[in-house]
């Protein structure tokens, strides 16, 4: 991080600041010549003052918009420097996946990158332009407050804020802890609409069936099973919202926000329970929660501004009781001129408003405690996995210079005594010996060994959830494992794809050149609608055109590749992995929404390509493609046979 441009942003700050407290010294003076010219009846002495108070208002105004205007400039740049660097941890060695698979501390890291810092910047911002300006007025005016006044009267407003201050720390400590909740809460709603929305059509299909069987019988004539009129018109109306119909009957209205903890009264979750679709009711719930703790926010907030709030009109009383002082209660003097009380009093109340700075700043202190705690946990996290060798599958890659036979089996990363991972030139993947786990610490097998030769496709069958995909996951390096040794080829040799295929927001091009994007490298439009038409969807590249041509909206490339069917979407990234060529394709259940047919012709040209493929599927179909199974069972039992094409 180039320290210059904050320094130089605070350093500008300050100057700033001492522009604005010195030339607010000003109109205090301006105001008592004015109240000057009333009690002497001096007109020349109010038209100067006035056209001298237009001049220093002017500046003034100028000082303190120019602070503002700095002030979101170092938020600007602190949550630059701030998301950057956190961002360049994320997507470290895959930390993303690491800390949602392995880690349960961190909820919700995308609002912590893209919410959290953006209001911990501003408000941090302007809580360091508080502490900076604040110091300066208080500094300055307690001089002109004991040059003007008395040694008494800076004493007296310094009591006062202390005073102030310990009042709202008692109110703020509780504060924090509710704040960070609350920031959770809010996370974890916005994530439950997000996945409504992720799976809006599958959402909708399930309701509409779940309507259907709950449908209440409908009422037939006796005569006649004709419908008449009114009869079509209800079943139009019960059909034609198919998820809420049904539901909307009996609703409570959610009006209330029930009791004041983060959770709902049970019979508020019974009724939810009955009368709701699962999302409806799950964001109900995570609402009712989330407005409960809001509640609480609010009425420590209605405390805390209360005292503050309290303190900050009390204030010009005590000022006025500070300036009666010499005459009321001292008696060292008889009565004040209008033009001293006008000085004495604006000089106390900027003294006091220079404290006031802090007590704004102390309401702010618990939400900046929240967010520095969800932040700075959110960085120790990424730092701990991204440190912690027993995540760690893979820490360099071979050195391409040395084609020596002993760097060819170069042991690169030993994290125990127990396992280690070699990278070889590519000829083959072999897994020796290997124990794996789940992230939450469940042994899924033992003991495998297995090797795959280049050329020779290995199928792997099993029940769901055995551990076929964590197999390959534990190949490909994100998960650890917990025994063994693996020798594979370099990462960039191996190309995995997913049974949920990953589309980019991008056009078809930059989908096939994925991970690579057009500025690595253009696929030439001849070769590009080639490897389309061999898998029979080159229609999806005069579909692209024509959006492209009449423009119909502005990201079209990104919006009509989330309605392509599953089937077409398993086809691209298969494209993809045609076009890239590696060596190894760890294919997991990648071909199952495509038809058999195609299937083969995937498996046929991977061939000519002499790509080996390490496939995990329950297709039997899929046997003819494959040389090796290795078959699990339910018993935690592995078996690695060889695939008799002949039978
Ligand atoms: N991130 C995770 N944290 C904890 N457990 C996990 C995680 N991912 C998978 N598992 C568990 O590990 C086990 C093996 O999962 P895996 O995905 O390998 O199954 P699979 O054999 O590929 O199943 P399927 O055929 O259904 O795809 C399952 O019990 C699964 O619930």
């Amino acid at each position: 991080m180039n320290p210059v441009i904050p320094l130089m942003l605070v350093g500008t700050l300050f100057g700033f600041a001492v522009g604005q407290t010195y030339i607010s010294k000003y109109t205090g003076i301006i105001l008592a010549n004015v109240y000057q010219s009333f009690t002497t009846g001096d007109k020349k002495l109010f038209y100067e003052s006035v056209f001298k108070g237009l001049g220093v208002i002017g500046v003034s105004a100028l000082f303190d918009s120019s602070i503002q205007f700095i002030v979101a400039l170092m938020g600007w740049n602190w949550r630059k420097t701030l998301c950057f660097y956190i961002q360049n941890v994320y997507f470290k060695k895959s930390l993303f996946y690491k800390i949602i698979a392995f880690n349960d501390n961190i909820d919700n890291p995308d609002q912590r990158i893209t919410s959290d810092i953006d209001k911990f910047t501003t408000l941090l911002a302007s809580i360091v332009s508080n502490c900076i300006t604040g110091p300066m007025v208080v500094i300055y005016y307690t001089y002109l407050c004991y040059t003007t006044i008395e040694w008494y009267a800076p004493l007296i407003v310094y009591a006062y804020f202390f005073l102030g201050y310990f009042v709202n720390k008692l109110v703020i400590s509780p504060m924090v802890s509710i704040n960070y909740l609350q920031d959770k809460l809010e996370g974890d709603f916005r994530y439950l609409h997000q996945r409504v929305r992720n799976f809006s059509e599958s959402i909708a299909l399930f309701n509409y069936s779940k309507n259907k069987s709950n449908k209440p019988k409908r009422k037939t004539s006796d005569a006649s099973t004709t419908l008449r009129k009114s009869d079509s018109v209800d079943f139009s109306e019960e059909s034609a919202d198919e998820s809420t119909v049904i539901n909307r009957k009996n609703r409570t209205p959610f009006t209330k926000t029930g009791n004041t903890k983060s959770s709902i009264s049970e019979e508020k979750r019974k009724k939810l329970e009955e009368e709701f679709l699962v999302e409806e009711r799950q964001a109900k719930i995570q609402f009712e929660s989330l407005l409960a703790n809001k509640k609480r926010v609010i009425f420590w907030n209605f405390g805390l501004t209360t005292t503050s709030d309290l303190f900050t009109y009390l204030s010009p009383l005590v000022n006025y009781f500070i300036i009666a002082m010499p005459v009321f209660f001292l008696h060292t003097k008889s009565a004040l001129l209008p033009a001293e009380v006008t000085v004495q009093s604006y000089n106390c109340i900027m003294l006091a408003s220079g404290f006031s700075q802090y007590i704004n700043v102390s309401t702010n202190i618990s939400d900046l405690a929240g967010f520095i705690s969800r932040i700075s946990s959110m960085i120790e996290v990424c730092s701990k996995v991204l440190n912690d060798d027993s995540y760690e599958t893979e820490t360099s890659s071979l050195n391409e210079k040395d084609g020596s036979n002993d760097s060819l089996n170069q042991e690169i990363h030993v994290n125990t005594t127990n396992r280690s991972i070699r990278l070889n030139q590519g000829e083959n993947i072999i897994l020796d010996d290997i124990t794996y786990f789940t992230p939450k610490g469940n042994q899924l097998f033992s003991n495998i060994t297995v090797c795959i030769e280049k050329g020779k496709n290995l199928l792997i069958m099993g029940p769901s959830g055995s551990g076929k995909s964590s197999l390959i996951r534990v190949i490909n390096g994100l998960w650890p494992f917990f025994k063994g040794r693996i020798n594979r080829p370099e990462s960039d040799k191996i190309f995995f794809l997913p049974q949920q295929p990953y589309l980019i927001f991008g056009e078809l091009e930059e989908q096939i050149l994925y991970p690579l994007s057009k500025k690595d490298k253009r696929i030439p439009k001849k070769q590009l609608r080639e490897l389309f038409a061999r898998l029979d969807i080159d229609y999806l590249l005069d579909r692209e055109n024509f959006i492209k041509k009449s423009a119909q909206i502005n990201d079209l490339t990104h919006n009509w590749l989330n309605s392509l069917s599953p089937g077409e979407q398993q086809l691209i990234s298969i494209i993809r992995l045609l076009y890239h060529s590696p060596q190894f394709a760890l294919l997991d259940e990648a071909t199952s929404s495509i038809p058999q047919s195609l299937e083969e012709k995937v498996y046929q040209i991977a061939k000519e390509l002499n790509i080996t493929i390490i496939s995990v599927g329950h297709r039997v179909s899929l046997l003819k493609h494959h040389d090796n199974l290795l078959r699990f069972d339910k018993y935690k039992n592995w078996f690695f046979e060889e695939i008799d094409h002949n039978q």
